[in-house]
């Protein structure tokens, strides 16, 4: 039976945010009339409770329908009929916000490599302007896995009883040395290309190939590539896993810049909710909202212990596990252990 209604049809709100006058960033650096592209679905109920906020993760967009698509949509876990679903391309991303490929107001130029570091802190502050902007007052759910999992946290931080669940999916509340060096290797990688340096959109693509084929190596467990990249016996060359990789890099240079992954993947360095704030163990007890940490068994890039360091941190924490051989994109590729975690959660506490 086809349980989908065929004459549902809820469109999806695309607009673009812009922040007039100069935003302080954390570096000390100040970023003119930036610009945030958002979406939303669904709408404001009577009682304005019914927000869902969703904070894309690295390469992500704000069509989160599309991306998170087992989770988001109609009949689907997050229903535009009963939620107003929000995504914002965080700051930095090339996905519509502002990123180096955009204009500086300050000399009418591109930024490219004088575009400036960007921390979590500040993504979430940039969130909290289009919140305000967008006349939110109380945010029923934020939910973000990886990147967008470290800036769900600091912004459920600096809102405090403004946010009701937090959910944090294969994230961390402070970037472990350990995935900086996977960040620092792909950096490298961008670097070695010729064209890195030169001034126009594509400086450094091949680069970016080689930092996506080193990033799967991190979003995968080797139990995935066992058992999907399997080759016919007695071959010498031509592996099915390097024809995957080089795909994959391929794959995302088509709709990625180098300049923002550099930039993306170096506020994924950054992340610290305890900077400044006596530490992470203390910054997360000062969050009130309920928080669901999720991780996964087999990530090898977010540890499922740094998941449970926040769960154990929180005024109101629980972990749970996604079991997968995925490992770190499990989060965007489990859909059946998601709903079953995410349902019990708001059925444990009476949402
Ligand atoms: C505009 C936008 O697209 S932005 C938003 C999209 N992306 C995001 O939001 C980021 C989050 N999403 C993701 O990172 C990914 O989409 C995931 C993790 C959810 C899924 O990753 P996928 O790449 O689809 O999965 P998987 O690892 O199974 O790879 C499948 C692809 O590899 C190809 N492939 C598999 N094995 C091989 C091989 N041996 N050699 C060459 N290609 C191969 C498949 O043909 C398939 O190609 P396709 O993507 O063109 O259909
Ligand atoms: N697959 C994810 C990995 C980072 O969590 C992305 O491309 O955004």
């Amino acid at each position: 039976m086809n349980l989908e209604s065929p004459y549902l049809i809820i469109d999806m709100v695309q607009e673009t945010f812009t922040n007039e006058g100069e935003f302080q960033l954390e570096s000390g650096d100040v970023l003119s009339n930036f610009q945030l592209a958002y979406s939303t679905q669904g709408q404001l109920n009577a009682n304005s409770d019914n927000v869902v906020w969703v904070i894309h993760a690295l390469t992500g967009d704000t069509q989160v329908q599309v991306w998170w698509s087992g989770l988001v949509g109609e009949d689907k876990f997050y229903d535009p009929s009963k939620y107003f679903i929000v995504c914002a391309n965080l700051l930095g991303s090339c996905y519509g916000s502002t990123q180096p490929l955009s204009q500086n107001p300050t000399t009418g130029e591109s930024y490219y490599y004088d575009f400036p570091n960007l921390t979590t802190r500040d993504m979430a502050n940039a969130l909290e302007l289009l919140r305000i902007e967008l006349g939110i007052h109380q945010i029923n759910t934020l939910i973000g896995g990886s990147l967008g999992g470290q800036v769900g946290i600091e912004w459920a931080y600096l809102l405090q009883n403004k946010v009701k669940n937090t959910i944090i999916l294969a994230s961390n509340a402070k970037t472990a040395p350990w995935t900086i060096g996977f960040n620092e290797t792909q950096r490298m990688a961008i670097s070695a290309d010729q064209t890195w340096g030169e001034k126009f959109p594509e400086a450094g693509k091949k680069g970016l190939e080689a930092a996506r084929a080193i990033a799967m190596l991190t979003y995968r467990h080797p139990d995935n590539l066992t058992e999907k990249q399997v080759d016919e016996p007695n071959k010498i060359d031509n592996f099915r896993a390097s024809s995957y990789l080089r795909y994959q890099g391929q794959k995302l240079a088509k709709r990625f810049n180098a300049l923002s992954y550099w930039t993306l993947t170096k506020t994924m360095d950054s992340h610290d909710i305890g900077r400044n704030r006596n530490g992470a163990a203390l910054a997360l007890s000062q969050i009130p909202s309920r928080v669901l940490a999720i991780g996964v068994d087999k990530d090898l890039l977010f540890l499922k212990e740094e998941s449970q360091f926040i769960a154990n941190h929180v005024q109101r924490g629980t972990y749970r596990e996604i079991k997968s051989p995925y490992g770190h994109d499990a989060f965007l590729i489990e859909y059946e252990q998601l709903n079953y975690i995410l349902s019990s959660f708001y059925l444990e506490n009476n949402d």
